[in-house]
């Protein structure tokens, strides 16, 4: 266990009658990190929260709150201060009311109730709401006084579930930047549940993906984003391009499969070298995909390709291909960068990246 280790998962399997909604999962939450925890739907996502949250027992393994196993251990009766944060606001109670109510519920005093809840509803920037019905609120102010009603007692711990789910796009980006922030000025720990990649990345230290109940990898956006370490992960996030196929050649400096569009290199050290033989993927990322009219300079990962179509967003567009046997390239750029290729459907183009820029995928 590290010093800074705040929560720890040890072995821990949850089942529901016969079904394993979580399996043996190893994980440790450090104090005052905001950790993510993303997977597709019905992954085990909220089970996970949901466990240290203490509303289900573990079926089996151990989970730790600062050292002291908390399995059968209510909310309350732990040491460590931990908060679910809820959207369910009273509805007969008005914003300030909604955020004094836990203080309330703790002993706090009038005065000091107020000066608490209005301070953290300044830092939300709704205290102008402070005496307004919770029914006269927007959606996104709304889900900023819950905020501050889980913060203003000042867990050690905060537990979110897709809080911003309900959220447009605009005010998703705004709420991400506040609860960052927040999250760094308070030094609180943030355990934050979504589906959202984009949230995820932008606002955790670390991220767990999960699949079936599974731990897939657990690291920093950086990490996971350039090295997903499993097939599932590197499709999950969709931005690789993908190849599998046996192992024609390994050597100190890399290793080559071969593929139905012909041989796939990749250059630079592999931690777990697969056999001869032996079926490995490697991937690259889209960003680090090229796309040229003329046939570039060598034979080593250069793929011709088909032009399927374009998608932008935003400031970059991705460019969809395809191989001739079928297989799917995407090359992300910006719009600059494409500005002097043709990306008509059908136009043929070469593909290529340089085997530095491949990644092997240990697991399948
Ligand atoms: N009380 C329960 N009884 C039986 N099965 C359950 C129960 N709670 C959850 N499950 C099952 O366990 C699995 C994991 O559920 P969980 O809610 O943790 O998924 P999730 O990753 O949070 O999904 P989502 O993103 O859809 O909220 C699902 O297949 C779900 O149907």
């Amino acid at each position: 266990m590290q010093r800074d280790t705040l929560v720890s998962f040890e072995g821990v399997v949850k089942r529901f009658g016969t079904f394993v909604a979580v399996q043996k999962m190893d994980f440790e939450i450090r104090k005052g990190e905001f950790l993510a925890i993303m997977g597709s739907s019905g992954c085990g996502k909220t089970t996970t929260l949901r466990m240290l949250a203490g509303l289900e027992a573990p079926s089996e393994g151990t989970i730790r709150l600062s050292g002291k196993p908390i399995n059968h251990l209510p909310t309350w009766e732990r040491d460590t201060p931990m908060v679910w944060q809820s959207l369910a606001l009273f509805p007969f109670l008005n914003v300030r009311e909604n955020v004094e109510f836990a203080l309330k519920m703790r002993g706090v005093g009038k005065a000091e109730r107020r000066r608490r809840a209005e301070q953290w509803l300044d830092r939300m920037q709704i205290l102008e709401f402070a005496e307004r019905n919770i029914a006269q609120l927007s959606g996104g102010q709304r889900q900023r006084v819950a905020l501050a009603r889980s913060l203003v007692v000042e867990p050690e711990i905060l537990l979110l579930d897709e809080p911003l789910s309900a959220l447009d796009a605009a005010l998703k980006v705004r709420m991400q930047a506040v609860l960052k922030n927040l999250q760094r000025e308070t030094g609180i720990t943030f355990v934050y549940v979504t589906h959202s990649q984009s949230e995820a990345f932008s606002m955790a230290d670390r991220v767990v993906i999960m699949s079936r109940g599974r731990i897939e990898q657990i690291g920093s956006p950086q990490e996971i984003y350039g090295a997903p370490r499993t097939r599932f992960v590197a499709d999950f996030l969709g931005s690789s391009n993908i190849f599998t196929g046996p192992v024609t050649a390994t050597s100190g400096q890399g290793l080559e499969i071969s593929t139905k569009d012909g041989p796939v290199r990749l250059a630079g050290p592999v931690a777990a070298m697969p056999g001869q033989g032996a079926e490995a993927t490697i991937t690259v990322l889209d960003t680090k995909t090229h796309l040229s009219v003329a046939r570039p300079e060598g034979d080593v990962n250069v793929l011709p390709v088909r032009v399927i179509g374009e998608e932008f967003i935003g400031a970059t567009a991705t460019i969809y291909a395809e191989t001739d046997s079928g297989h799917e390239i995407k090359v992300q750029k910006s719009h600059d960068e494409l500005a002097s290729l043709p990306i008509s459907a059908g136009q043929p183009l070469f593909a290529w990246w340089s085997p530095s820029d491949s990644h092997h995928v240990g697991a399948a």
